[in-house]
């Protein structure tokens, strides 16, 4: 299904096909103006148009095919409109692969100060100069269409946990009504989509009624909002519970915000098909090695003459061509390249995973998969 974009060249319209089914799991590709995307997928968080401590082609190497763009920020810095004038996010970061960017309300929600949530939108104060700024949902579409994303977001209100119902149903029906306008603000360019987002806190009714309200403005695909706020892990699951299986099953499933490696693997078994999270780009940064056999904490002491690497059957060089030892002086010593290598590895880590996962869902044995996964977590060290 090729639409013209007006310059006589062919563009692939948005569209997502599944193909193997293991239980609620399942494998699929979203294709985009700017190539496909293997799902499950986990997105590498890109905030300021850069994947942090990462090159482009190394991000795409460890075999992601798509990065998160942060809206609030390059709202900020250096500004939607600029962005346009150099050709657009994929140009400006050289990442000619699919981007998908938040809408920017949520990181607005925990960086900015001073924030007044209206009917129209949120006004806030930059947290960079203190410069008032309005982001409503129309202005937030019109930003992520500057920066050109192949897969955009609706501006919504996500309420941290735990939270009175009453709250939750508030910041739910002002979501779904800021959904109807960036529907109606979306103006898709071939390739490009537009996800809306399932609010209602921990609340099973308050979440039917936003996914089944979602489904009936119509969206490429929904995302699973408002979780991973400080919720315990069986809150988060129990949502998608309820969730995932009123969602179109035609239609990618985004959990936003998520998560740890064993989140991951918890809810891809429950249905999700997206995922986007900081833990494996930040814990990198502060000296912390995600890998088959669990977490290793490079700044422990224990570590300082460790000759072995990473994990040596890593076919990733960060996880196999140097030792323990060595990372934990670079992390002692607060060295550029203990942040470089433990951030590739943990990005190895995390591709290596979702491969895995899909390559079991192919072969119908996901939750083996699983299985063996978190035994291998849970032995630790070899
Ligand atoms: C790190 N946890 C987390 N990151 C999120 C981003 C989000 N964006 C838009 N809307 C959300 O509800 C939302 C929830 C989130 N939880």
């Amino acid at each position: 299904n090729l639409t013209s974009a007006g310059n006589g060249v062919a563009q692939p319209a948005f569209a997502f096909a599944t193909s193997a089914i293991d239980g609620r799991a399942r494998t699929g590709l979203i294709t985009t103006a700017h190539g496909q995307i293997r799902t499950p997928a986990f997105m590498p968080v890109g905030t300021a148009a850069t994947v942090k401590a990462m090159y482009p082609a190394q991000v795409k190497q460890l075999g992601a095919d798509v990065v998160l763009g942060n809206t609030y920020h390059l709202m900020l810095r250096p500004g939607a409109e600029r962005v346009a004038r150099l050709g657009g996010l994929h140009q400006f970061m050289n990442w000619p692969h699919p981007i998908l960017t938040d809408s920017g309300g949520f990181q607005l929600m925990s960086l900015s100060k001073l924030r007044k949530i209206t009917e129209k939108g949120v006004t806030f104060q930059s947290h960079i100069d203190g410069a008032r700024y309005e982001l409503t949902p129309e202005r937030s579409i019109e930003i992520q269409g500057l920066l050109g994303a192949d897969i955009q977001m609706q501006l919504d209100e996500c309420v941290r946990m735990p939270c009175a119902r009453e709250e939750a149903d508030r910041a739910m029906q002002l979501s779904l009504r800021w959904a109807e306008r960036s529907k109606a603000a979306f103006g898709a360019l071939p390739g490009q989509g537009l996800f809306g987002i399932v609010q209602g806190a921990d609340v099973p009714e308050l979440r039917v009624e936003s996914a089944r309200k979602l489904i009936d403005i119509g969206f490429h695909g929904y995302a699973v909002g408002g979780l991973a706020v400080g919720e315990p892990q069986d809150v988060m699951l129990a949502m998608l519970d309820v969730v995932t299986p009123i969602l179109p099953a035609d239609r990618p499933r985004y959990l936003m915000g998520v998560g740890t490696p064993d989140d991951l693997v918890e809810s891809v078994r429950r249905g999700v098909d997206m995922f986007d999270c900081v833990m494996p780009t930040r814990a990198g940064r502060h000296g912390l090695a995600y890998t088959r056999h669990g977490k290793v904490n490079l700044k422990n002491a224990r570590h300082a003459e460790d000759t072995r690497p990473l994990d040596e059957a890593s076919p990733c060089e960060a996880s196999s061509a140097w030792s323990r030892a060595y990372l934990h002086h670079l992390v002692k010593s607060g060295e550029i390249l203990g942040m470089m290598l433990l951030t590739w590895n943990n990005l190895a880590y995390y591709q290596e995973l979702m491969a895995g996962m899909r390559a079991a869902i192919a072969a119908g044995r996901l939750d083996d998969f699983i299985a063996e996964t978190k035994d291998g977590w849970a032995r630790g060290e070899a």
